[in-house]
C-alpha cells in the first residue's frame, strides 16, 4: 500500500504537486491523465525518491518511508519503475537484460521464458538491443519490469510506439498481475485503454489529483445516464433548460454537449429522443461519459 501525506513539489515559484494526499492498495491499477508537463512523471519521481518533495511524505506499507538509505533499499526491493528506453545497453541482447532484472529483484527465472513467450519476443531477444525498433525496445523495458514482478510495479507512458496488438497483450498481462496483487500505477495518454482497464483514474488539476468519479457522478458505471449530443444550437438547449432543470448541460471543445440526465428511467430517454429530433437534431448518442470527454473538459484540448 502507498500513503502519499501531503506530497507538495515546487521547482522555483512553480507548485507542479499541491499538497497531494492519497491512498493506493494493492490489486489496484491506477491511471494517472494530464497533458504533458503536468506533474505525473513529478509524482512517480516522488514515490520512488528519485526526487525529494518540498513538503510531506510517502509511506509504504504502512510505516516505511525514505528516511534513510537502508530503508530505500527496502522499498525499491518490492517497488519498481519501468525502465526508460534510454536505460537499455545496446551492446547486450534482450534476455541479458532479463537475466540482469531477474536477478537483481530475486525473482523466479522461468518468469524470463514465461515473459519471452507472453510478448512474442523470442525471434528477436537474443540479438543486441541497439538493433531493436522502437517498440521491441519498449516491449523488452515492459518485460524487464514484468520479470523483477515487483510488489508495486510504475509505468510511464507503457504503451509508448506499440501497435494495437501489443497494447492489447501488454494490457492483459497487466490485468493478470493485477489479479495476482500487484498494484500498478501506469501514466498514459491512451485514454480509450486506460477507461478499459484501470480501478481508478485521476486527472492532475492545478498540482492536485481529481478523481474521475468525482467529477462525473457514476464516470465508471456503464448505465445510460448521458446524452452526447453534437454541434447543438444554444436555441434548443435553453428550450431544452427550461422543459427539463434537472438536466445538466456541459460544452465540450470538441463541439460535444452532454446532457446529464437525473436518471435512466425509460419514460424520459423516450421523451428526451422525441424532444430532440422535433427540434431538428439528429446527431445524439446514449451513453456514458468516456475519459476522452473528462480530458477535453479539464485540459481544453481535443485528443
Ligand atoms: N528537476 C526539475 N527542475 C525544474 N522543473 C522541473 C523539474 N522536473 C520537472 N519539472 C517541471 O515540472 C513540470 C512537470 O513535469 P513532469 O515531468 O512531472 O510532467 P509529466 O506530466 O510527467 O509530463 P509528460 O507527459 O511530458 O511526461 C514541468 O513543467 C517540468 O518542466
Amino acid at each position: 500500500m502507498i500513503d502519499i501525506q501531503n506530497i507538495t513539489v515546487q521547482f522555483g515559484t512553480r507548485t507542479v504537486l499541491n499538497d497531494i494526499e492519497i491512498k493506493f492498495n494493492q490489486g489496484e491499477m491506477i491511471g494517472l491523465v494530464a497533458p504533458n508537463g503536468t506533474g505525473k512523471s513529478t509524482l512517480m519521481n516522488v514515490i520512488m525518491n528519485y526526487l525529494q518533495p518540498t513538503k510531506g511524505k510517502v509511506l509504504f506499507n504502512g510505516n516505511l518511508s525514505y528516511s534513510s538509505k537502508s530503508n530505500e533499499v527496502k522499498i525499491h526491493q518490492f517497488v519498481s519503475m519501468m525502465p526508460d528506453q534510454s536505460d537499455l545497453y545496446n551492446h547486450l541482447s534482450g534476455r541479458t537484460h532479463l537475466k540482469m532484472y531477474a536477478a537483481m529483484w530475486k525473482s523466479d527465472p522461468n518468469l524470463i521464458d514465461e515473459t519471452i513467450e507472453a510478448l512474442n519476443m523470442g525471434h528477436y531477444v537474443n540479438k543486441k538491443t541497439g538493433t531493436y525498433s522502437l517498440g521491441m525496445r519498449q516491449r523488452l523495458c515492459f518485460a524487464m519490469q514484468i520479470v523483477a514482478n515487483t510488489d508495486i510495479m510504475m509505468m510511464d507512458e507503457v504503451m509508448n510506439g506499440l501497435d494495437p496488438n501489443n497494447v492489447e497483450i501488454i494490457s492483459k498481462i497487466l490485468l493478470k498481475k493485477k489479479a495476482e496483487g500487484k498494484m500498478i500505477i501506469i501514466a498514459s495518454h491512451l485514454l480509450d485503454n486506460l477507461e478499459k482497464y484501470a480501478d481508478r483514474i485521476f486527472l492532475f488539476n492545478e498540482g492536485k489529483l481529481v478523481n474521475t468519479n468525482e467529477i462525473i457522478e457514476g464516470f465508471s458505471q456503464a448505465k445510460i445516464k448521458t446524452i452526447r449530443v453534437k454541434n447543438m444550437d444554444e436555441s434548443v438547449k435553453a428550450l431544452l433548460k427550461t422543459k427539463y432543470p434537472l438536466i445538466k448541460h456541459q460544452t465540450l471543445v470538441t463541439e460535444m454537449t452532454l446532457l446529464h440526465l437525473p436518471s435512466s428511467e425509460q419514460q424520459l430517454l423516450s421523451d428526451l429522443t422525441a424532444f430532440l429530433v422535433e427540434n431538428n437534431v439528429m446527431d445524439f448518442a446514449f451513453g456514458k461519459v468516456t475519459l476522452n470527454d473528462l480530458y477535453a473538459l479539464y485540459y481544453h484540448e481535443v485528443v
